[in-house]
């Protein structure tokens, strides 16, 4: 997908919400254990409920992966359900030197190779220009780049300062010589309201994906506060307040019902820079 069909869509559906499909098998309603592929029914239902209120889904990659052979399978399914005029992303945080990235570049771009084909994957910046550039060759296909966390542990490594700036900012300046805003985001934790200011001052045109409402405790008016920009800008994730709003056979209206509180607010700040 490229960033005007991205905009277009955010302005179609007044809506620049990711629901996060960080399906556990163990937190999933009880009646839906008797399905083949029980994840697989469950992504579905939620998939939905909230078609026509986000504009993302997020598949964190690890509740799939620590399934082995039936979690790899669900993922796959769950990757070819989702509407093609929705924006993919598959959270899977990878990066290695060049010759494997391009194996995880295949894994998650390639539908011929692996059988799925995200809009984006989710990158480390840590290894470098060689570790990233494999995911790039794909065209209209995405980077997010881990920038600056929403987990306590980012104070460890991603505050530390060189001479002129903090390691988060230099991802940021660094990696925009690598690819442009019609192909790189950034990951921003929503719990970091106030960092926005100093995202955008190295980064104000390139999408950020948000994760860190709902479950995190981070604040959507402060995101867009000092987030949005003239296209919006912003993909907020959010997975485990809506996807497990209720545990009971009403989970998907339950998921629907929340998604919607959240859409709304953001209709809301998308007035405010006229979408
Ligand atoms: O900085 C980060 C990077 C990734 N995540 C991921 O986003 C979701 C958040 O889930 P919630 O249930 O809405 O808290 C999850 O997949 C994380 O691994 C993040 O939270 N922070």
């Amino acid at each position: 997908m490229t960033r005007q069909e991205l905009i277009a869509q955010i302005k179609k559906k007044k809506s620049f919400l990711t629901v996060g499909l960080d399906t556990d098998i163990k937190k999933i309603p009880q009646h839906l254990l008797t399905f083949d592929d029980p994840v697989f029914e469950f992504n579905k239902q939620i998939i939905d409920a909230t078609k026509d209120l986000c504009v993302s889904y997020k598949i964190n990659t690890a509740f799939y992966e620590c399934r082995g052979l039936a979690g790899w399978q669900s993922l796959v399914k769950t990757a070819n359900y989702l509407p093609k005029d929705i924006f993919s992303i598959a959270d899977a945080k990878r990066g290695d030197i060049g010759n494997t990235s391009a194996m995880y570049a295949d894994a998650f771009f390639s539908q011929a190779d692996s059988g799925m084909s995200f809009d984006s994957v989710t990158v480390a910046p840590y290894m470098g220009k060689d570790s990233v550039s494999p995911f790039l060759k794909f065209q209209n296909k995405w980077v997010i780049l881990l920038a600056l966390t929403s987990n306590e542990g980012a104070k460890d490594f991603q505050f530390l300062k060189n001479e002129e700036s903090l390691l988060f900012e230099s991802v940021l300046q660094k990696s925009q010589e690598w690819a442009s805003n019609e192909q790189m985001m950034y990951v921003v934790g929503a719990t970091r309201g106030d960092a926005f200011l100093q995202i955008r001052k190295h980064a104000p045109n390139h999408f950020l994906l948000v994760p860190g409402v709902g479950a995190q405790g981070g604040s959507l008016g402060d995101v867009c506060q000092y987030g949005i920009t003239k296209d919006c800008g912003l993909l907020v994730n959010s997975s485990r307040a809506i996807i497990y709003a209720s545990s009971g056979e009403d989970f998907a209206q339950a998921a629907r019902a929340e998604a919607q509180k959240v859409q709304q607010q953001m209709a809301k700040e998308l007035e405010k820079i006229g979408f």
